[in-house]
C-alpha cells in the first residue's frame, strides 16, 4: 500500500511556504556570489553522469526542507513498496515492476508469492536467441532469404520508447533497416511498405493489450500487404512476430504463439521499452547491447533504491520540479537534449510523464488544490535556439529546463562538438545571469547609438535571467549510460507522483476520447445525417460526409 498523504498536509510544507517568501526575491548570481562550494554541494556524479543541479533558485535550507516534505509523505516506505512488487498500482490492482525487467542482480522479486525472475530471463533469452537469428541472417523468410528490414507496429508505450532508443543507439545499429509504424492514419503504414519488399520483411505487432485500434488495423493491412505478395497463411509465422501480455489475442490474429514474446500485465505499457517491447531495439542494436540498456538502467535503480534522499538523482530532480511547480507555478518543463541523436527524448517522456502525473484525483479519490504533473515539451539543441529559445530567455513564463550533453560525440566532426557543447554551456549561463540594462546601454553606447536611439531600443535588450535549468552532462550516450539516464527520469517521475499523492501508472484518462470514437465509428460508415451529439459535433460530422 502507498502513503496517502498530500505533500501540502506535511509540515515542512508550511516552513516550505514561508522559505519560499524569502527565496523568490533570491538571485541565483548571488547564491554563487555568496558560496564558492555551490557547484560541488548541488551537483551529483553517477558513473558516467554529472547532474548539476546549482543553476536552480534552491539553497540548502530549500532542500533540507523539500527532503522532509518528502520523508513525511514516507517516500522510502513508497519506494519499498514498488521495488517489492506490492500492487501499487491500485486502480488496476496491479504491482508496477519494470525494475524487475532490468534486475541484472536477478534476486528474486515475487508477485502473489511467485518469483517473477524465471519468466523474465526465459523471454530475455528467447528475445537473445530470435534476435541473434535475425541479424546473423539464419532466420530466413518464406523464399529463403534472410531479414533486411524489421517494422514494429504499435502506438504510445508500444512505439515511442523503442524509437527513442533506436534513435539515440543509432551508432550501435545492426545492417537491419527499423521502421516504426504507430499512427492510424494509413498514409503511416502505406508509406512504409512502399520502400519494402515482403520477402524479406519482419513485422513485430507490439501491443501490450493487442486490442489497441490503431496497432490492430495497421496489422491487418500489413498482413494483407504481406499475402496480397503471394505469401500463404503458413508463411506469416516466418514474417511475423507478437510482443504482447494477450496469448488469446496474438492466436486470433494469425500469429504462432512461438513468434511471442510475453510481458506482464505489471509492465506499464510507458515503461515497457525493458520488456518485449524492446525486440526492435534488440534487433536494431543487438543483444548485448541491449543488455547493456538493461545493465545502466539496473544501476540507477540500484542508486535510486540505495541512496540517502540528499545524494539521490531522481529525488533532488523531482524535489526540485515540485519547488517550480508547486511554489512558482511553472506550468511546463522543457528537456533539451544538445544531441541529435536524442531527438525523440522529450517525445518519449511527454508520455512518461504526462500519462503518469496528469492526474487532479489524489490516493483518497479526493480532488487536489494544488499543481501536479507538469506539460513536458522539448526538442534538440541547437534547434530549439533557433525556434522557442526567446520564449525562454525573454517570455513571461517561469521554464525549468533539462539540459542534457554527451562530452564525447559518436561523429567528431572538425569542430562540431565544440560549437554544439559552446551552446550548450552557454544557454545556461545565459539564462541564469542574464543582461542588465546597464549592460544594454553599455553595448549600445560603443556601437555609437545616440541617447535617444538608446532609450528607445534598450528595454527589449534586456534579459532579467534568473531562470533554472539542470544541466545534464554524459560523458558519452552509449547503451548503459541512456538506460541509467532513462531510469533517472522513470524515478523522478515516481517520485513526484508519491508526493503528490496521486497514482502515476495508471491512465484513465485516454478511455473516454477511446469509448466515443467507438461510438461515432458506426455513424461513419453510412450516408445518414448525423443528430445525436452536440451541435458542433453534428455540424462537423455532416460536412465530412458531404466532402469525402
Ligand atoms: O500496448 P498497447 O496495449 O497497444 O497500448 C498502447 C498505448 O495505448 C493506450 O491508450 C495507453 O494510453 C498507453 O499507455 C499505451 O502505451
Amino acid at each position: 500500500m502507498l502513503p496517502k498523504i498530500n505533500l501540502t498536509e506535511t509540515k515542512a510544507y508550511t516552513y516550505l511556504s514561508d522559505h519560499f517568501e524569502k527565496m523568490i526575491d533570491t538571485d541565483l548570481k548571488d547564491l554563487f556570489k555568496s558560496d564558492n562550494e555551490r557547484f560541488s554541494k548541488f551537483s551529483i556524479l553517477f558513473e558516467d553522469i554529472l547532474v548539476d543541479y546549482s543553476k536552480n533558485r534552491v539553497d540548502e535550507e530549500t532542500i533540507a526542507l523539500l527532503i522532509q516534505v518528502a520523508k513525511e509523505c514516507m517516500l522510502n516506505d513508497a519506494i519499498t513498496a514498488m521495488f517489492s512488487g506490492e500492487k501499487i498500482n491500485m486502480t488496476e490492482g496491479r504491482p508496477v515492476l519494470h525494475i524487475a525487467l532490468r534486475n541484472q542482480s536477478n534476486t528474486p522479486i515475487y508477485v502473489d508469492g511467485k518469483d517473477v525472475m524465471p519468466d523474465v530471463n526465459a523471454v530475455l533469452n528467447h528475445m537473445q536467441e530470435f534476435s541473434n537469428d535475425v541479424i546473423s541472417g539464419t532466420w530466413k523468410g518464406y523464399t529463403g532469404k534472410p531479414i533486411s528490414d524489421v517494422v514494429n507496429i504499435g502506438i504510445g508505450g508500444s512505439d515511442l520508447g523503442p524509437v527513442m532508443v533506436t534513435e539515440a543507439l543509432k551508432p550501435y545499429k545492426t545492417h537491419l533497416n527499423l521502421h516504426f509504424v504507430s499512427n492510424v492514419d494509413g498514409t503511416h503504414i502505406a508509406e512504409t511498405l512502399k520502400t519494402l519488399n515482403p520477402e524479406t520483411t519482419l513485422f513485430l505487432i507490439a501491443s501490450k493489450t493487442f486490442t489497441t485500434q490503431e496497432t490492430m488495423a495497421n496489422a491487418h493491412s500489413a498482413r494483407d500487404w504481406f499475402l496480397a505478395a503471394g505469401a500463404k497463411e503458413a508463411d506469416i509465422a516466418k514474417h511475423f512476430a507478437a510482443l504482447s501480455t494477450n496469448s488469446k489475442g496474438v492466436s486470433e490474429f494469425g500469429i504462432d504463439t512461438k513468434n511471442m514474446f510475453e510481458f506482464w500485465d505489471w509492465v506499464g505499457g510507458r515503461y515497457s521499452l525493458w520488456s518485449a517491447i524492446g525486440l526492435s531495439i534488440c534487433l536494431s542494436i543487438g543483444f548485448d547491447n541491449f543488455k547493456e540498456l538493461l545493465a545502466g538502467a539496473h544501476a540507477m535503480d540500484n542508486h535510486f533504491k540505495e541512496t540517502d534522499l540528499e545524494q539521490n538523482i531522481p529525488v533532488i530532480l523531482a524535489l526540485v520540479g515540485i519547488w517550480y511547480n508547486d511554489f512558482f507555478d511553472a506550468q511546463t518543463q522543457a528537456i533539451l537534449p544538445y544531441d541529435q541523436y536524442m531527438h525523440r527524448f522529450a517525445a518519449y517522456f511527454q508520455q512518461g510523464d504526462m500519462e503518469s502525473n496528469g492526474k487532479h484525483v489524489d490516493r483518497n479519490g479526493k480532488d487536489v488544490d494544488y499543481e501536479t504533473g507538469p506539460i513536458i515539451w522539448g526538442e534538440p539543441g541547437t534547434n530549439g535556439q533557433h525556434a522557442f529559445y526567446q520564449l525562454i530567455h525573454q517570455g513571461t513564463k517561469l521554464i525549468p529546463c533539462d539540459f542534457i550533453a554527451p562530452a564525447q560525440s559518436h561523429n567528431p566532426l572538425g569542430e562540431h562538438h565544440t560549437l554544439l557543447l559552446s551552446n550548450f554551456f552557454a544557454q545556461t549561463e545565459a539564462l541564469m545571469n542574464g543582461k542588465s540594462l546597464d549592460v544594454v546601454v553599455d553595448e549600445l553606447k560603443s556601437s555609437g547609438k545616440t541617447q535617444e536611439e538608446i532609450d528607445q531600443i534598450a528595454p527589449f535588450k534586456v534579459f532579467e535571467g534568473n531562470r533554472p535549468t539542470n544541466s545534464i552532462l554524459v560523458k558519452k550516450i552509449t547503451p548503459r549510460s541512456l538506460g541509467s539516464l532513462i531510469a533517472m527520469y522513470e524515478h523522478k517521475i515516481f517520485v513526484q507522483g508519491i508526493l503528490w499523492n496521486i497514482y502515476s501508472f495508471d491512465q484513465w484518462g485516454v478511455e473516454l476520447g477511446k469509448q466515443l470514437a467507438g461510438k461515432i465509428l458506426p455513424e461513419l460508415r453510412n450516408e445518414d445525417e448525423v443528430t445525436s451529439h452536440d451541435g458542433s459535433t453534428n455540424g462537423l460530422i455532416n460536412r465530412f460526409k458531404s466532402w469525402r
